[in-house]
């Protein structure tokens, strides 16, 4: 029997808010060919927000949210009890077949501190219980949430561009699509169609690529170094946006 296509989606924060009719069209077309399809929320927005509210001040390092126990707190709560329900209720008016997930259950997402004196509590997936995460992906669509525990039970934050890279690499997808408010990375405010490593310093050196955008590439060229066939970012999962590669230079020799 071959294993069916996997299709990890990343759906940022902002993106999240109001997923236009062809994000939905699009899964139910794959759903209906029988594809495992996984989406990783973000939710950096709404934490934002909520720690505003709370009077916790926020603070990110590299496009990381610095997290100590507090803000933790608040991340658990907000990406659990408010990101991934509105996701969940989204997809279910739209017919699709769904399922909250989260690092509880059955270990799903095991991690390990990224920099506990620069970060606090935010790591990276280092494990994924991919037996039984493709099992349910087999009738349903899982929407995952990026918190990872370790050995000792603690719950990590990670970021959600690196935790879906990480998944997507793990569960041996063929595509990973970066879901975000831009058509892709933007060069002088134009999509830059295919971006190569070496394009992508470029941009970083040029002082193109800020904020929010480093973190995604980053996790997209770690995706493809792990195996995943095909990356994109984009904000319309039926335009490729920016296909990430490895390289231009073997193609034009
Ligand atoms: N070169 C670039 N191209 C596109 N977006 C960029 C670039 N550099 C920085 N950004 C910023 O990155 C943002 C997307 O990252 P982020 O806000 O973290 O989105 P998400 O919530 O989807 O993860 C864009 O809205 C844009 O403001
Ligand atoms: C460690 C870290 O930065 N975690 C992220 C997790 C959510 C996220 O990545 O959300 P977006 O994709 O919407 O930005 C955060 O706390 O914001």
């Amino acid at each position: 029997m071959t294993m069916a296509e996997t299709i990890v989606i990343k759906v940022g924060g902002h993106a999240s808010d109001q997923l236009p009719q062809q994000f939905y069209q699009q899964l139910t077309r794959w759903q209906a060919e029988g594809k495992h399809i996984l989406v990783i929320h973000g939710g950096g927005p709404q934490i934002s927000r909520w720690s505003d509210q709370m009077g916790l001040t926020v603070h990110k390092h590299h496009g990381i949210r610095v997290t100590d126990a507090k803000t933790l707190a608040v991340t658990q709560a907000v990406l659990l009890g408010v990101v991934q329900p509105a996701i969940c209720q989204q997809f279910s008016q739209h017919h699709l077949h769904v399922v909250g997930l989260n690092t509880s259950d059955n270990q799903l997402l095991g991690g390990e501190y990224l920099d506990q004196k620069e970060y606090g509590e935010v790591g990276q997936i280092t494990s994924v219980n991919e037996t039984w995460l493709q099992e349910v992906l087999h009738d349903e669509i899982g929407v995952l949430a990026p918190l990872a525990q370790t050995i000792d039970g603690h719950l990590l934050n990670v970021n959600a561009d690196t935790a879906a890279a990480a998944i997507a690499a793990k569960l041996g997808a063929n595509k990973l699509v970066l879901l975000t408010d831009v058509p892709g990375v933007l060069n002088a405010g134009k999509v830059v169609p295919l971006l190569d490593q070496e394009g992508a310093d470029q941009l970083f050196e040029q002082k193109q690529i800020k904020a929010g955008m480093m973190p995604k590439i980053k996790a997209a060229f770690n995706a493809l170094h792990d195996g995943v066939h095909q990356v994109l970012i984009t904000n319309d999962l039926t335009s490729s946006g920016t296909i990430l590669h490895r390289s231009t230079k073997r193609v034009a020799g």
